[in-house]
């Protein structure tokens, strides 16, 4: 029995894959063909996940460019494989974004999929999002995005230092969605996240729609101190 006898075939690409990537549609089948071959072989999906690859990751992730404006910055905490971090750089090239995961093993496959796609709105971080020296290097964004990476007061700590006064948290979470941010809401508050609340979207593209976590980056006493702290140094300086 060779390799090939065990391999598993890839859900063909929706016919809905269209409305979602557009003329960007063979870039998003590269990625499939990527997870399928490689990302299964170095174990960075299962291979029970490739007959589900469209519906249940690359369309259910690439649907999330419908609540992110062109022209905004996204670093998407915990990418793994790319997820929602790659199907959303293919289907808003105008959307520039940052993936930042910890593995040295889901990088390297990270930066692989960036160059053979030539993703020039794609930058990989190694790292994980709440060290002092990710965010030291990549700043702040527009918007946080992230999927299956933890539960939402620990989300809330990693991304919130990690998103602009009046930017946005937007996680991909399942049917808790409504339940954690009843549960969390005053820790969440504290780290600077308000205006927490429950969306879908997808609706007319997957069968199943994709649940999105908002929540609006508000400014707290340490970001004030720390924006006087800044003032009364540049008025040294002058
Ligand atoms: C369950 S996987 C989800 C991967 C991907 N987001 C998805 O939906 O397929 C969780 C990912 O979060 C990453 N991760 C765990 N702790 C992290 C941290 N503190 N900062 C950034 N990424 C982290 C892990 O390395 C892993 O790739």
């Amino acid at each position: 029995m060779t390799e090939d006898d065990n391999a598993v075939e890839c859900e063909p690409t929706p016919a809905t894959a269209t409305d979602v990537f557009g003329d960007r549609l063979e870039l998003a089948e590269g990625y499939a063909r990527m997870l399928t071959d490689e990302g299964v072989l170095r174990g960075l999906i299962g291979p029970s996940e490739v007959p589900r690859l469209w519906t249940r990751h690359i369309l259910n992730c690439g649907v999330l460019g419908e609540a992110i404006e062109d022209g905004s910055t996204v670093f998407d905490i915990g990418s793994g494989a790319g997820f929602p971090g790659i199907p959303l750089a293919i289907a808003k090239r105008h959307v520039s974004i940052t993936l930042i995961e910890p593995l040295l093993r889901r990088t390297t496959f990270l930066d692989e999929v960036v160059a053979e796609l030539g993703l020039d709105n794609v930058t990989v971080v190694r790292g994980r999002a709440e060290e002092k020296a990710i965010v030291s290097t990549v700043g702040t964004a527009d918007v946080v995005t992230s999927r299956a990476v933890a539960p939402l007061e620990r989300l809330a700590g990693w991304s919130a230092p990690l998103i602009a006064v009046g930017g946005r948290l937007i996680a991909l979470k399942g049917k808790s969605a409504a339940e954690e941010i009843e549960r969390d809401r005053a820790a969440v508050r504290k780290v600077g996240l308000a205006d927490l609340r429950v969306t879908q979207c997808g609706v007319d593209v997957v069968d199943e729609p994709t649940t999105l976590l908002l929540g609006t980056r508000v400014e707290t006493e340490r970001d004030a101190a720390a924006a006087r702290r800044a003032a009364r140094r540049a008025k040294r300086k002058r």
